[in-house]
């Protein structure tokens, strides 16, 4: 189903992708007024049909598995942001970053949206090492959709094969669900979600770029 333009939520960035195909969306309400928007990045690295993954140990996103990434610096691209923060949250990886998708997230409790450019990266080089902030952890990667979906409705399972756990969508922002197998099958993306004062997902859109 192509996506209708019309309902290509507000704030969200979409230059340069021409032709959308709904993903999926939920939440019947209006979406949340962004004023501003902060730009931060998110960075993946999947190795082997393994995902390296970061227990937040403080700050926002506390107790939460993600990507590796932080605020873009003035004066810097996103593409170089993406590097620092991956070399620093994972203490000296080095890594060739692809962008992969941008996404928007709001929520009544902070005044200024976050825009995320999120990046993927299947080789790196240095060592995986924790850092003050993040706790890196591989997981395995399921398979095929039906396996995602599982995963997601019954967490903690663990992948015979090679002994990880899958994927911990249960311990992740509630979104990633609704758009990370997309992004491990190679699809680039936009998308936004709004969240409620319960933490909890109230609205979402997400559009595969063809
Ligand atoms: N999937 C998802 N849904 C909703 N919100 C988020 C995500 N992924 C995210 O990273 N986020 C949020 C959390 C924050 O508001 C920003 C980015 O957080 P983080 O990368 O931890 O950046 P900071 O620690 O605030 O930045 P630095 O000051 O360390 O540069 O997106």
């Amino acid at each position: 189903m192509s996506a209708n333009p019309a309902k290509i939520p507000p704030g969200l960035q979409h230059d340069g992708l021409e032709a959308l195909s709904l993903l999926c969306q939920s939440g019947s309400m209006d979406w949340l007024p962004v004023a501003k928007a902060k730009l931060y990045t998110n960075a993946f690295v999947r190795q082997d049909g393994k995902l390296l993954l970061g227990y937040k140990k403080r700050g926002f996103g506390k107790g939460l598995y993600n990507g590796f990434g932080g605020k873009v610096d003035k004066g810097e691209t996103p593409a170089e942001a993406a590097a620092r923060e991956l070399e620093g949250r994972l203490s000296g990886i080095t890594a060739q970053l692809e962008h992969r998708a941008t996404l928007l997230f709001m929520s009544p409790e902070i005044t200024e949206a976050a825009h995320i450019e999120v990046y993927y990266a299947e080789k790196f080089e240095g060592t995986v090492t924790e850092s003050e902030e993040m706790r890196p952890e591989w997981f395995a990667i399921p398979d095929t959709e039906a396996r995602h979906k599982d995963v997601i409705q019954n967490p903690k399972q663990v992948d015979d094969a090679s002994g990880l756990r899958f994927i911990p969508y249960d311990e992740m922002w509630e979104d990633d669900a609704l758009w990370l197998p997309a992004f491990l099958s190679g699809h680039r993306f936009i998308g936004r979600a709004d969240f409620g004062i319960d933490g909890h997902l109230q609205k979402s859109w997400f559009a595969l770029a063809s």
